[in-house]
């Protein structure tokens, strides 16, 4: 099969990483990189590949089979709107918007339109979250009761020194990073439709939180639990528990969350699952049944490219959409909202 035509839009930090991952792979083939700044032009001379200024100009001077959008969040949306403008699927780095205005008037144009786009949620690729949601989608630990989550890691100082933007509002481990875990959470037990949260700057002392306490209801009825600091030096945090991305140190006996159902619980990323069988009465004076179900790590990131190549070929649907990353957002801005006037928010 030939390889599909691909231009990456923000060569930056994870822009690069793509561009890795397209070299990588069998089935696509970077042909354009763009960007406004020397540095992209120099970096497309160097992979040998079309340099363009601007979208507008990559669509007029390159037919291509998908773009993907790794520019700063802000640009998003107009730049998802001109690739269904000019008909090319995108795979729109997350957040989908900057803010949930935007997001809406990205999703009134997608849902008119037939260009598919995919919103890099990239852990809802990772293979142990697929197998976690089939567990819990089994019926496995009964009917979900609650989750506990935890993203208590630690960012060195240079994180803040190399980007001020990092100090201030838009620039904090809510948006940044928890908007993976409540894409995690949303993916195993479905919609979020309550919040309420608390968060703290006093450790760091910046403009913008470094530590959040956040309660969940679920629509299902389960609620949940949830800390998150990157100023918190533990490993329980989805990178150093699942090992997923080798950037981090792994801590493969640490867990980031607990699923409680009626039947039993599922610890993740361990797959550890502790549950009465069904010939027994569920009681706490009972033993549970204790087994660990087999981890496969994969790169959840080439798993999203894999993914976005079936979604070029009308193969699949995208696994993230935009309502999805839109919904995320929501729960985003739900938690700040909840944590400046003290009420719990209502989605
Ligand atoms: N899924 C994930 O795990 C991650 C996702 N992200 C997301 O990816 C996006 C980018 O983040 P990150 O890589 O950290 O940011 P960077 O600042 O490292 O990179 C952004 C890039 O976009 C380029 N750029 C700026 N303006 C334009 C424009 N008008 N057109 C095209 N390119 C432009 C910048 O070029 P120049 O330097 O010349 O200004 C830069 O190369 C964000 O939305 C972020 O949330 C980020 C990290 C991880
Ligand atoms: O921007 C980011 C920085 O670190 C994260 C780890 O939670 C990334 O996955 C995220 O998208």
């Amino acid at each position: 099969m030939t390889r599909l035509r691909l231009a990456l839009v923000g060569a930056g930090v994870i822009g690069r990483r793509h561009i890795g991952l397209i070299q990588e792979s069998a089935q696509v083939a970077l042909t354009a990189i763009v960007g406004p700044g020397a540095a992209t032009q120099t970096l497309a001379n160097t992979l040998a590949v079309e340099y363009h200024q601007d979208l507008p100009t990559l669509f007029a001077r390159q037919t291509v089979d998908g773009v993907i959008l790794a520019t700063p969040n802000a640009l998003h949306v107009e730049q998802a709107l001109l690739c269904i403008e000019a008909g090319v699927p995108a795979l729109i780095e997350k957040p989908v918007a900057h803010s949930v205005a935007e997001g809406e008037r990205l999703l009134n144009a997608a849902s008119t339109s037939s260009v598919p786009l995919l919103v890099g949620h990239h852990r809802a690729h990772s293979p142990i979250l697929a197998k976690a949601r089939a567990i819990i989608a089994k019926g496995v630990i009964g009917q979900p009761v609650a989750i506990q989550g935890s993203a208590l890691f630690y960012k060195p100082d240079s994180y803040f020194d190399e980007a001020a933007w990092r100090r201030e509002p838009g620039g904090g481990p809510v948006l940044i990073n928890l908007i993976h875990e409540i894409g995690n959470l949303r993916s195993l037990l479905g919609d979020i439709t309550h919040v309420q949260a608390m968060t703290s700057q006093a450790t760091r002392q910046f403009t913008v939180e470094d530590t959040a306490a956040i309660n969940f209801r679920f629509a299902n009825g389960a609620l949940g639990t949830f800390l998150l600091s990157d100023t918190a030096a533990t490993p329980r945090s989805w990178e150093q528990s699942s090992g997923e991305d080798p950037v981090y140190a792994h801590y493969p006996d640490e867990e980031c969350y607990l699923v409680a159902g009626t039947q039993g619980s599922l610890s993740v990323p361990t797959l550890r699952i502790k549950r009465y069988c069904e010939e027994q009465v569920a009681s706490w004076w009972e033993p549970f049944d204790e087994l660990t179900l087999d981890v496969r790590r994969d790169d959840p990131l080439a798993c999203q490219l894999a993914h976005f190549v079936a979604v070029i070929r009308g193969e699949a649907t995208p696994l993230v959409s935009v309502h999805d990353g839109l919904q995320n957002l929501r729960v985003v801005e739900a938690i700040y909202d909840a944590a400046a006037t003290g009420r719990c928010i209502a989605l």
